[in-house]
């Protein structure tokens, strides 16, 4: 199974870097027959060094050539070994870009719903280490191959001398090869128990580092309660981590105790031959080295199929990221498209709604129906679910159970790119990103992102184009500090740029999820009368708890808990006499005599 995905690994690094692969594999084969080739010009140079030195022959060429074969050989090998650090480190930042483009594009494209399962974050930050980690099994596997090779050859200058010195090179080693895997499968297992905790300081640790957070943790004196907090996961995991640690060490302190007393065997056999046999200083020197170099050989083909394993799992997690499907979370992919434009209107048909992770409704029984051209408002308290709602709508999160059609066609069949082209909505927590004016504005629309022109006039009608006209560099001006040293908005400036953004888009459906909160009472009552007006021949919907705003819309709807308690126009409710009524009459009294200005032009009429 585990083999199913390096297989996979293998062909995915063969398609980006046949090249790299090819010299990998050549590079490595040689490398691997310098062991034996060092091994036997060093026992040429002694037998020549001894017999330079006990015979008075002044003949020393061969002497000369095996230094120089020695001298060469060093350098090749040196040469080797750096040809191919720089061609990994080549292939590691290709494979980088690629694995970090591959994780970007799913992380972009997967429903919004995954971003409420803290399983999908331990997950994505278990997958993360980029390029290296994704080389680093596909290494393992060529490193084992050029241990093969010098194993082979030191096996075969022993077996020449005697088989049994091989056999007792290679046994000496099993139980290196039996540890090393065991703690490799533990240490994986670790890590997969540690990304939640990870995960957690890493959350504390970016509170602390973070600019939006930095003024409340010093007002509210947060540093040291977020700065324990982080220690505190971080010392878990560093705790479990060298417990761990310091269990392999202990066990191969008495691994190496074992591996020494059958090397202590060896030395003894090899002295034995040497007096039996009739065995020359160098053969003698070479079978000390081939035996040592045998075992170690050996030990390191074990630690790294200890590596591979562990890398195997990495990379299992790192498909099965891509094949991640939860079944809860299955969103029909629709193909139709978005009426070109909207005759019958919006309908919402006993619509309920659960999140994934949630217990309870959070719509139940919505049925309502808007029609081409309406202004709705929708009102009520926090959590009655009209941000739901709109997701729904949006086809953000299908609904549990029910249907929204518009024009009698379901959300669930019409094309994803299509619905959020005819639908816009500026949410409350909608992002200020630090891009300059122009470009935040353009986000709405992002292919007309040169058309200055249409982005000035949509900036007029919310009310940003006179302060934008201020800024040092007008509509080009850099927003925010984290990229450059750019302007600060105020909340409500922002919020002007959020509709900008929201009018940009030029899209049949618009809805306002009270972006219009920051802004004060009159200037938010401009804005929707400006809103009304701009989108007459659209459908409109906003949520807002300023009550006078809701005044303008056509019809409002009332949530409580989930569903609509009351519909109809501000008259009609207000006639009711209840929720909308009570609601209504609470504001009201905020505003009080002395802000009578205020409450004129907001228009507040009991
Ligand atoms: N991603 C989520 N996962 C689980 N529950 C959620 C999620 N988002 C919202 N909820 C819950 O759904 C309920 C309705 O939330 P929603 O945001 O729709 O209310 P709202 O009417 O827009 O509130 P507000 O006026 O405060 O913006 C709340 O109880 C909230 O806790």
């Amino acid at each position: 199974m585990d083999n199913k995905y390096l297989a996979k690994a293998l062909r995915y690094v063969w398609q980006k870097g046949k090249w790299w692969l090819f010299l990998s594999v050549t590079l490595s084969v040689v490398t691997g027959c310098f062991p034996f080739l060092t091994l036997w010009v060093s026992k040429e140079l002694i037998n020549e060094v001894t017999r330079f030195i006990q015979s008075s022959t002044k003949e020393y060429a061969l002497l000369l050539l095996l230094l120089v074969g020695q001298f060469m050989l060093s350098i090749l090998s040196s040469a080797v070994k750096n040809i191919r650090e720089y061609l990994d480190k080549k292939m590691e930042c290709t494979l980088d870009f690629d694995v970090q483009q591959m994780i970007l594009d799913k992380t972009s494209s997967v429903p919004v719903m995954y971003f409420d399962l803290p399983d999908y974050h331990d997950h994505l930050q278990r997958i993360s280490g980029g390029g290296a980690r994704f080389l680093s099994p596909v290494r393992s596997v060529i490193d084992m191959l050029q241990a093969g090779i010098s194993l082979f050859s030191y096996a075969l200058f022993l077996i020449v001398i005697d088989w049994r010195l091989v056999i007792l090179s290679l046994v000496a080693t099993i139980p290196i090869f039996y540890i090393q895997a065991k703690f490799g499968q533990r240490r994986y297992r670790l890590h997969l128990k540690q990304s939640p905790v990870a995960r957690a300081a890493d959350y504390y640790k970016y509170l602390l580092q973070d600019r939006k957070s930095a003024k409340e943790i010093r007002l509210f004196g947060l540093a040291s309660f977020f700065r324990e907090r982080w220690a505190e996961k971080f010392m878990q995991n560093t705790g479990e981590t060298l417990r761990l640690e310091k269990k392999q060490q202990g066990s191969e302190v008495g691994l190496e105790a074992f591996s020494a007393f059958f090397y202590m065997g060896i030395a003894v056999s090899v002295i034995w031959l040497a007096r039996t046999a009739k065995m020359n200083i160098g053969e003698f020197v070479a079978i000390i080295q081939a035996v040592q170099g045998a075992q170690e050989t050996f030990t390191r083909i074990s630690m790294l199929f200890a590596k591979l394993y562990e890398e195997k799992l990495f990379i299992k997690d790192f498909y099965q990221f891509f094949e991640r499907e939860d079944e809860r979370i299955l969103i029909a992919a629709g193909n139709e498209p978005f009426p070109s434009t909207i005759r019958q209107g919006i309908t919402f048909n006993q619509v309920s709604f659960r999140y994934v992770q949630g217990d309870k409704e959070v719509l139940s029984d919505i049925s309502f129906h808007i029609h081409p051209h309406e202004k709705i408002a929708i009102v009520g308290q926090n959590g009655s679910g009209k941000t739901t709602l709109v997701k729904c709508l949006m086809g953000l999160y299908p609904p549990t159970s029910g249907q929204i059609k518009i024009d009698g066609r379901s959300i669930a069949d019409i094309d994803e790119n299509e619905l959020h082209k005819n639908i816009t909505v500026i949410f409350q927590d909608f992002i200020r990103y630090d891009l300059s004016v122009r470009e935040n504005i353009a986000i709405g629309n992002i292919a007309g992102i040169d058309d200055l022109d249409r982005i000035r006039k949509v900036a007029e009608l919310s009310g940003a184009d006179a302060f934008i006209r201020k800024l040092p560099e007008g509509y080009e001006t850099y927003l925010g500090r984290l990229l450059a040293d750019g302007e600060d908005l105020s909340g409500g400036q922002w919020q002007k740029v959020a509709l900008s953004r929201a009018l940009f888009r030029d899209s049949q459906v618009v809805i306002l999820d009270e972006p219009t909160a920051a802004l004060d009472p009159i200037a938010e009552m401009d804005i929707f009368s400006k809103f009304k007006l701009l989108t007459e021949n659209k459908i409109a919907i906003f949520i807002s708890h300023r009550m006078a705003a809701s005044r303008m819309a056509d019809r409002i709807i009332v949530m409580k808990e989930g569903k609509i308690v009351e519909m109809g126009t501000h008259e009609e409710l207000m006639a009711l006499g209840q929720e909308y009524y009570q609601m209504y009459q609470m504001q009201a009294q905020w505003f009080s005599s002395e802000r009578e200005g205020e409450r004129e032009a907001v228009g507040w009429t009991s």
